[in-house]
């Protein structure tokens, strides 16, 4: 009789105790047993996997990662099992050594378009190496440079848009802009025209807001504890997100039918556009069946491109726009270039990427934009192969997590010298081998294999833009920026003025 009256009264006191008795275990277990215990880092990071949802919230990632490696060393914990290392040399390692997987940070961002993964998230190398060769040769810059004209009719058309600006005396939301512009370029190579971003001057079919409430989706899904990711499903139930996946679905149909019409086009004779989206439907037809390589797979491609090719690009334009309305005498310096190979006949109306690629003030602009503000300060995960390696003299068991933050390395004082926290185009105008030494640190696109393979497309757009756009116009710095680092580190509200500029 007293064993049944104690029995329901005390399970959820045994459940609670249990529990905490878990909870205490794992804790101490992370703290003292860990094969990675040894490793310092702050508490709440040591003890749980939390520790990068608490930095996603914070929005600062590359400025924490700063902040801690000052802090603890070389090595820091990031969770009981992801170190993030700081130096440049492990950046290389991570990223170029074959047998460093990525982790499963990386699952959240699948499309499954195609029974393959695309190549950001295949995680096997040996695999990805396989799948990147079907089409690597199209995104290599002798390529993107066949497609220039596709770019040049976007940049016209955003200059045009400036001149507005100017004369209406209306700020540039530089953001906004440089995001209508970069989506654009985007439609133009790999969906057979630009979406109307630029020329409409609105979000079309709400991607932009589709595109703003997703993103911070992956990112936490892909940063949570692998144990918990099959519990995050429910944010989709938030309105914001909800929307903005439906939205997606609705760009994933409209994608699929422009992939279907421009075979019909091709077939039928009836088109002859040399874009992005042409050249992967090539291979799909002359080779598909011997790679399987299928139009589900170009259809995956050209949507990867999409998010992983415009934030991107937007935010490096943003940074180099921001800094220089900022720096009056980096602009001065900027506008006196161009205006001088302009005269000297070394630049054309229309400026090409190759005439670009030789202003040395611009290309040290650019580089400088990549490496005051990374895209992400998240230091992506690697994983060490289970036979275990050594990285950075130091030995690391089978299944570790290893990541850099990007925004570590890009400041550092021995090679960038003291200033290195501020803004110094001037830096990059030295000896070749040097600057190639810096802009190894830089990291901008990664390094090796799983390098970006999108960044031609970025560069040929960056370096054509920015010298078209100032050649006509000076820009003004408004406010202070501010960044928010959800996954991408994204500026916000900036705000330039725009003047159209006297040449004569
Ligand atoms: C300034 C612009 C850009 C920057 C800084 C950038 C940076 C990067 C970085 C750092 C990676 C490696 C990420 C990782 O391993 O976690 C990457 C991969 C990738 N990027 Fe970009 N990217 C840019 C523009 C683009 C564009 C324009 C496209 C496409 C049109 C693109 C498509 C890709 C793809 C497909 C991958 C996966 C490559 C692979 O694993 O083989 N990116 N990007």
């Amino acid at each position: 009789m007293s064993s049944i009256q104690f029995l329901p009264l005390s399970l959820p006191i045994l459940l609670v105790a249990t529990s905490i008795l878990s909870i205490a275990i794992y804790i101490f277990y992370n703290l003292k047993l860990h094969p990675l215990s040894s490793i310092p880092g702050p508490f709440f990071a040591r003890a749980t996997s939390f520790y990068p949802i608490y930095l996603y919230y914070r929005g600062d990632f590359a400025l924490h990662m700063r902040h801690l490696h000052g802090i603890h060393g070389d090595f820091v914990r990031l969770t009981p099992n992801h170190i993030a290392v700081s130096s440049s040399t492990s950046l290389k390692q991570l990223w170029t050594n074959k047998e460093f997987e990525k982790g499963d940070f990386y699952d959240a961002f699948t499309l499954g378009f195609s029974k393959h993964r695309d190549l950001f998230t295949i995680r096997q190398n040996s695999f990805h190496s396989q799948r990147k060769r079907i089409h690597a040769n199209v995104w290599s810059m002798t390529s993107v440079l066949e497609m220039e004209k596709y770019i040049d009719e976007m940049v016209a058309l955003f200059c045009l848009k400036m001149g507005r600006l100017a004369d209406g005396n209306e700020l540039m939301d530089v953001g906004l802009w440089t995001w209508r512009f970069t989506y654009d370029v985007i439609g133009e190579l790999f969906f057979g025209k630009a979406y109307g971003f630029l020329e409409q001057e609105r979000d079309i079919d709400n991607l932009m807001a589709a595109a703003a409430a997703v993103a911070p989706f992956e990112g936490m899904m892909g940063m949570a504890p692998t144990w918990l990711k099959p519990f995050m499903w429910w944010m989709l139930a938030i309105p914001n997100i909800a929307r903005g996946v439906m939205n997606f679905q609705k760009v994933k149909v409209t994608g699929k039918k422009v992939v279907a019409d421009r075979m019909r086009a091709v077939e039928n004779q009836a088109e002859t556009r040399t874009d992005m989206l042409g050249k992967m439907l090539n291979i799909v037809w002359e080779k598909g069946e011997k790679y399987d390589w299928s139009v589900q797979d170009v259809e995956q491609e050209c949507f990867v491109a999409m998010v992983a090719g415009n934030d991107t690009v937007s935010i490096t334009l943003t940074t180099i726009l921001y800094h220089l309305a900022a720096h009056p005498s980096s602009l001065a310096r900027l506008h006196q270039e161009l205006d001088k190979a302009t005269a000297e006949g070394a630049l054309s109306p229309t400026i090409t990427y190759k005439e670009a690629a030789s202003i040395p003030y611009l290309v040290a602009t650019i580089n400088e934009g990549f490496r005051i503000h990374p895209l992400f300060g998240y230091p992506v995960p690697r994983v060490v192969p289970k036979e275990g390696a050594e990285i950075c003299g130091r030995w690391w068991p089978g299944g570790t997590v290893l990541g850099t933050s990007c925004g570590v390395p890009e400041r550092n004082k021995q090679l960038f010298g003291e200033d290195a926290d501020s803004w110094r185009p001037e830096r990059w105008l030295v000896d070749r081998e040097i600057a190639a030494r810096m802009w190894d640190d830089v990291c901008a696109f990664g390094i090796g294999q799983r390098a970006c393979i999108g960044q031609h497309i970025a560069r040929c757009q960056i370096t054509k833009i920015i010298p078209q756009f100032l050649r006509e116009f000076s820009i003004e710095k408004e406010s202070e920026w501010e960044c928010l680092e959800r996954w991408f580190n994204k500026p916000q509200n900036v705000h330039i003025k725009v003047t159209r500029r006297d040449r004569t």
